[in-house]
């Protein structure tokens, strides 16, 4: 069997990770993106293939050039707000492209995928904690491309034997420890290195999207999972199925929830600086409260991660963010 892994998305902030901990394990990984969203410069493990996951006909080229064991399927539009504005370009890119992607591999001869899912699949669950049994209803049509997608995997896995592991993240944060690598969106959306940003002036202030939700303090709370260890455990979904044990889903959080007062609060005391920043209105799409289950993971996997308290995390966002960016 090839050791090379197709990663689309590898230009961006989770596949970049991934590339770096495929390579460390002895994969070689092949990016595959058209950095729309991500960049040139974060692709340092492996080659790079410029290429959109609507061209078929590019996904066929790089199938039969690198003929990879596995795909690890990272490549996807990720904004709620942009989603809520412009359904029908979630749909085409999340949807369409995955669809390509999918009929590509298995032209190829490639049956083992993994694939980036998300809690956003959940909608407002009334803070139950949210595993893999959950019933899914997204609330927009970011998490409804998602979901979608894990029904294509289910149907071509039945006809194709396309063997599969899907990950519902949760809050994905923090940088390579050794901040090779980091997140680095562009315009920025997620809390973290948005709160950064307000911290070193690289913006006015952080607005806080809703202070009038059904939780403790009023703000939305989310279960912050390090990106280290996220991708740690695509390494062990990868040797899931090469000793095929089968299609499986696992979430992959902490298991704790915290607010958005709550993430500032720590990144006040982790950076030793003011945050400065004032209330706003809700976020539309937005849910209360998304906190995950995350033992068929630890069990079956024997995930566990070690990176994932909001203080590393955030300490090692603080680190990327003062020393790295990329430039296309
Ligand atoms: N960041 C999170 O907290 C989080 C949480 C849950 C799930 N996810 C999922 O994880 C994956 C990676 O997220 P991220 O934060 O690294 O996003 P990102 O935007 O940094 O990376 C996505 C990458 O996919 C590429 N891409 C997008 N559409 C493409 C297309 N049609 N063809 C080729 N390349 C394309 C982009 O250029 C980019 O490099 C996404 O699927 C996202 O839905 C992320
Ligand atoms: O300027 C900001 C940005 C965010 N928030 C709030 O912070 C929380 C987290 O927001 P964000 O970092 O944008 O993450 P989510 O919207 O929860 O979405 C992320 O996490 C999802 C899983 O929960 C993934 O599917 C998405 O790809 C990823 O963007 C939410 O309550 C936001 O309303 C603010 O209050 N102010």
């Amino acid at each position: 069997m090839s050791d090379t892994v197709l990663v689309t998305g590898g230009a961006g902030y989770i596949g970049s990770h991934a590339c770096k901990a495929l390579s460390r394990a002895g994969y070689v990984p092949v990016t595959l993106d058209n950095l729309s969203t991500g960049w040139r410069d974060a692709v340092k493990f492996g080659p790079l293939v410029e290429a959109d996951l609507l061209d078929r006909a590019a996904l066929d080229r790089a199938f039969a050039e690198y003929q990879p064991m596995a795909v690890m399927h990272f490549a996807a539009l990720s904004q709620v707000g942009e989603a809520m504005a412009e359904p029908g370009k979630y749909w085409r890119n999340n949807v369409s492209g995955s669809l390509n992607l999918i009929e590509s591999a298995i032209a190829a001869g490639c049956g083992n995928f993994v694939f980036s899912s998300t809690c956003a699949t959940y909608g407002d669950r009334d803070g139950e904690v949210l595993n893999e049994d959950t019933a899914q209803a997204p609330l927009n049509a970011y998490g409804a491309s998602k979901r979608a997608i894990e029904d294509m995997l289910v149907d071509f896995s039945a006809s194709h034997r396309l063997r599969h592991v899907i990950f519902r993240y949760f809050n994905v944060a923090g940088a390579d420890p050794d901040a090779e690598v980091g997140e680095f969106h562009q315009p920025e959306t997620h809390l973290i290195p948005l709160i950064l940003d307000a911290v070193d002036g690289k913006r006015a202030a952080l607005t806080i999207h809703g202070t009038d939700y059904p939780t403790p303090d009023g703000t939305c709370i989310r279960d912050y999972v390090h990106v280290a260890d996220l991708v740690d455990a695509h390494i062990r979904g990868l040797e899931w199925l090469r000793e095929d044990k089968g299609d499986r889903v696992f979430c992959l959080g902490t298991g704790e929830g915290f607010s958005v007062r709550e993430v500032v609060d720590a990144t006040r005391h982790v950076t030793n600086r003011p945050v400065p920043m004032h209330d706003g209105p809700r976020r539309g799409g937005d849910a209360v409260k998304l906190v995950c289950g995350s033992k068929r993971a630890r069990d079956e996997l024997g995930w566990s991660p070690s990176r994932s308290s909001m203080q590393q995390m955030i300490g090692d966002a603080w680190r990327w963010h003062q020393n790295g960016s990329y430039a296309r």
